[in-house]
């Protein structure tokens, strides 16, 4: 008998069919999970909000998004000049400040922000400490600054994006976070898909749809792949360029150790993240199977990163803080040419976080790749060791797993820094090829898309003001 994370036994005879068996389903819309109480009651929770992700130590500043109005050309916001700060009224209740200085260092005239490469032009340094406006007026674009200069200087911040970028206090009246819906097994009745047309077609619209699935789920299926090496590279060509690795650029792989690690064998590989070795883990990694004779096994694994850790956080909150903090050593040492460590060697943290937001932000774990615990103190040795157990469990349990055996024609691709991938063992003949793309080329790509397919409420409240457009980019764009 063994244990899940959650207190569960089950029989070891779970074979890979019983294994599908599914149990819970998106955690985001609290829906009722077939399983015990702590887990239904930590489902709930988590539903409730984004925070389940967040080490217990982080704090987030009030979000006043809800309690703000539209600004409209016969309800302008109240401004006024301080010292040091101009004051923006949203309502009677809701006021945002802005430093002089840090409005006049974003001003994004021609003449202080290049409109076509996107770069500031504007001298920081030559800004007076003490700046402070000559005039400030209430328009229906935005706030219009004038401020002294041997020659009229005009700068137009935008109501919206004003209101995006405060921070005295923090609103995030225009922020669109795209939603991510954790998932674990029941995602089997209808997992993320697209097809290879939709992927391929020159509008991108297909190619928005795939990514927007990654962004969401962490993962997605392509259906209809040409079963070649061609087509599948093509494919991946399709977000951006290959990150070129050690092991090539596009692979074609099968188990005959031609690269010195255990992917190129028949063995099983539990459930991990690629690449743990590098500072920078590659960010999505497709894989497609394109044949296997002779032979059975072979079924792949996906198991949400972030689900997982969300179980662990609510019924482990202490294992959750030890992986969010001690840093893993981690190693690809089977090619005589290289021996890849991270920068630093000492490793990153299983579990990491955005510093400002506190949110889970990428998941690196493979106990194969693991080198010597150097970092850890002697006294908690024994409960990281019990941290890792349990956050092994989450990830083994069969409310995680979402087992699928791949068939040429269908690829996959996954988001590496949430989501793991592994295996069954097998025998026989198999190939299967694929390719990472760096986590930059992959949310660029991402972000174009969304620019063209979704623009948030400042492109569409800024589009059409002067200057604002050029070169097919809003100056406004809140990447900037
Ligand atoms: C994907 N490909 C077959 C090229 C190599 C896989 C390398 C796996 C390695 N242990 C890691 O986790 O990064
Ligand atoms: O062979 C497979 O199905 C997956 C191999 C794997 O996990 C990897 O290459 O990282």
């Amino acid at each position: 008998m063994w244990k899940s994370c959650l207190g569960l036994t089950r029989p070891r005879a779970a074979t890979l069919a019983s294994r599908s068996r599914i149990l819970s389903r998106n955690i985001w819309r609290s829906s009722v999970v077939k399983t015990n109480a702590g887990l239904a009651a930590h489902l709930t929770q988590a539903a409730a909000s984004a925070a389940a992700l967040r080490p217990r130590s982080s704090t987030v500043a009030a979000d006043l998004s809800e309690q703000l109005p539209d600004v409209s050309p016969d309800d302008l916001p109240i401004i006024s000049s301080g010292d040091r700060k101009v004051a923006v009224g949203w309502d009677t209740r809701t006021w945002s400040r802005f430093h002089n200085i840090w409005l006049r260092d974003h001003c994004r005239c021609p003449k202080c922000f290049h409109p076509v490469t996107k770069q500031r032009l504007l001298n920081t340094f030559e800004i007076p400490p003490d700046i402070k406006p000559v005039r400030i007026e209430s328009k229906p674009q935005g706030l219009e600054v004038s401020w002294p200069s041997t020659e009229p200087h005009i700068s137009l911040y935008p109501w919206s994006w004003l209101q995006r970028n405060s921070y005295d206090p923090v609103i995030k009246k225009t922020e669109t976070v795209p939603e991510k819906i954790l998932w674990g097994a029941k995602i089997e009745q209808s997992p993320p898909s697209v097809t290879y047309e939709e992927a391929m077609a020159g509008d991108d619209k297909g190619l928005f749809k795939w990514l927007t699935n990654i962004e969401k789920f962490g993962f997605s299926f392509i259906q209809g792949v040409p079963p070649t090496p061609e087509a599948t590279q093509k494919l991946t060509e399709r977000i951006g360029f290959i990150r070129e690795t050690q092991y090539g650029k596009f692979w074609d792989f099968t188990s005959d150790l031609a690269m010195g690690d255990t992917a190129y064998t028949t063995l099983a590989l539990g459930a991990h993240t690629d690449t743990t070795y590098f500072t920078d883990p590659c960010g999505l990694q497709l894989f497609h199977l394109l044949s296997h004779t002779d032979g059975t096994g072979g079924a792949s694994l996906l198991v949400d990163g972030f689900y997982a850790a969300s179980i662990l956080k609510e019924l482990h909150p202490d294992a959750y803080d030890l992986l969010s903090t001690v840093n893993i050593p981690s190693h690809a040492a089977g090619e005589p040419g290289v021996l890849y460590r991270p920068s630093p060697p000492s490793g990153y943290p299983v579990l990491s976080h955005d510093a400002e937001s506190g949110e889970l932000v990428q998941v690196r774990w493979n106990n194969d790749d693991r080198s010597v615990m150097h970092g850890l103190e002697p006294g908690r040795v024994e409960e990281w060791y019990d941290a890792i157990r349990k956050w092994n469990s989450c990830l083994t349990s069969p409310d995680s797993e979402f087992w699928v055996q791949l068939q040429p024609g269908t690829a996959w691709v996954v988001d590496n820094h949430r989501v793991l991938h592994g295996r069954s063992a097998f025998d026989g003949k198999r190939r299967m090829c694929g390719a990472y793309v760096g986590v930059d080329e992959y949310r660029s790509k991402l972000a174009v898309l969304t620019e063209k397919f979704a623009p948030d409420a400042v492109l569409q409240a800024t589009s059409e003001l002067p200057y604002v457009v050029v070169n097919g980019r809003n100056i406004w764009n809140s990447a900037l």
